[in-house]
């Protein structure tokens, strides 16, 4: 509006004015000129209105198409807003901790968020709610959650106001960053969220811990994946993570890398724990154990992959149960960060543990206990292992988590899949209602 009373009010070529000679052109010239000026001003306000929607925030300046995936650009704010926040992060217990848990909506998320709460410490959730899978089942993991009064903030970690904002209402002593673009396969129809979610994200989110008095310590999800073409059985974290065989592993990679940095630059406590197949109530649906259930239930064929010369594939599915006492063993043995508003002090912790059940299924017995389970014979469909980033065979050694954590898995496949579908068939039914 402003623009256009200065338009108005004094023509922007004064000199062509001077020139013309009849009232009549001049008025036409004119009416052409305000014309050509309004259609500008409507195409920079234009700009300016998709440049903001598709952002995650004003302040962050990321152009990815994961913002696209974002349901909703994220509204923060107020007083209520800040209230139901600090509450949230209020510890209940003697010794407890306060933890801002990125992508608390999310699998693992929510179920560290839930164990955190129950032992009394401050839990803040954030998440981008964003539509990778069926977003209803995020929401109904932080339903599940806000009854044991965990709120989630909705936000992209991309969004630094948002958490600079965040750890200006609360002093977290720990962030457990799970917020990430998981999947292997999925890195090839869509990169650019791999690099927006997991190492720019990480990036931000670093930047902000680094910067904060006091520093947090930080635990974050890396991924067994890293081990990518390694052959060496069982995988140690001493062995090589420099061959990933999908984009997906090499963002986690680099991620690992990151990590470093932050922690020799600045003396930030971080540990990345690389989790072996995770699966269990409330899991993601992108996951072959969830999908072949939906899909035996519904009589559609399976795709059973195999590697060359009928080479067995197999995965050490590890129960989400263990993993969760994994993290927390994590959060309860980081040593505090050493730096202050950006400046390191002294020399940081800095760890990677394999957080896995360390005994691998085959892809075919996992189908087996789903048959018996379900009580549905699968229609099995078995094809060559694609080369979309796929590996033939994961095996965690976990003597690391074993000594430093404290972490000793008790969930085998048989047990942790029975729970898995009890969940299942009460969550969605017998498979007659729609599952996406
Ligand atoms: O361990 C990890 O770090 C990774 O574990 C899983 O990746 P993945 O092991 O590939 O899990 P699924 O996609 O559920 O596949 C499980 C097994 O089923 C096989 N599969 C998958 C899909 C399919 O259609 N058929 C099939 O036989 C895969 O080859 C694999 O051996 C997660 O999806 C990743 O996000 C995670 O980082």
């Amino acid at each position: 509006m402003s623009q256009m009373k200065h338009i108005d009010n004094n023509p922007s070529t004064p000199g062509k004015f001077k020139i013309e000679k009849s009232p009549y052109n001049r008025l036409i010239r004119l009416q052409f000129s305000l014309a050509k000026l309004s259609f500008w001003s409507l195409v920079f306000v234009g700009l300016i209105f998709v440049f903001f929607y598709r952002s995650p925030s004003a302040s962050s300046h990321m152009s990815s198409d994961l913002s696209r995936r974002s349901l909703r650009t994220s509204s923060y704010g107020g007083p209520a807003w800040e209230k139901r926040i600090k509450a949230s992060a209020k510890i209940r217990s003697r010794n407890g901790i306060c933890v801002l848990v990125t992508g608390a909506a999310g699998f693992v998320g929510t179920h560290v968020s839930a164990a955190l709460t129950r032992r009394g410490d401050g839990v803040l959730g954030l998440d981008n709610f964003n539509d990778y899978y069926d977003p209803s089942l995020k929401r109904a993991r932080q339903e599940l959650l806000e009854r044991s009064v965990v709120y989630i903030v909705e936000g992209d970690i991309n969004d630094v106001t948002l958490l600079k904002k965040l750890f200006e209402i609360v002093a977290f002593t720990h962030v457990m960053h799970l917020a990430a673009q998981a999947g292997v396969r999925y890195a090839m129809e869509n990169p650019s969220s791999y690099v927006h979610s997991n190492i720019a994200g990480l990036v931000n989110m670093l930047e902000v811990c680094k910067s904060v008095n006091p520093q947090p310590s930080i635990v974050w999800a890396s991924s067994s994946s890293v081990y990518g073409l390694n052959t060496k059985v069982p995988f140690s974290e001493r062995d090589r993570t420099d061959q990933p065989a999908s984009l997906y592993a090499a963002t986690k990679k680099a991620g690992e890398e990151i990590a470093h940095t932050y922690n020799h630059i600045y003396g930030l406590s971080i540990t990345g724990l690389r989790f072996f197949t995770v699966y269990g109530p409330w899991g993601r649906p992108d996951m072959a154990y969830f999908f072949f259930t939906r899909d035996i239930l519904k009589g559609k064929s399976i795709p059973i992959f195999e590697a060359a010369n009928h080479g067995t594939v197999a995965r050490d599915f590890t129960y989400i149960d263990d993993i969760v006492k994994g993290c927390l063993g994590a959060l309860d043995t980081a040593k505090n960060s050493t730096g202050s508003g950006g400046k390191k002090k002294g020399p940081a912790q800095l760890r990677v543990f394999n957080l896995g059940n360390t005994s691998p299924v085959p892809v075919s017995d996992l189908v087996s206990i789903l048959e018996k389970l379900l009580k549905v014979k699968a229609k099995r469909l078995v094809m060559k292992l694609p080369r979309n980033g796929d590996v033939q065979f994961t095996h965690a050694n976990i003597s690391s988590a074993q000594k430093e954590l404290g972490y000793k898995p008790t969930t085998d496949l048989q047990m942790g899949l029975k729970k898995f579908v009890r969940w299942y068939l009460s969550y969605y039914g017998n498979g007659k209602k729609n599952v996406q």
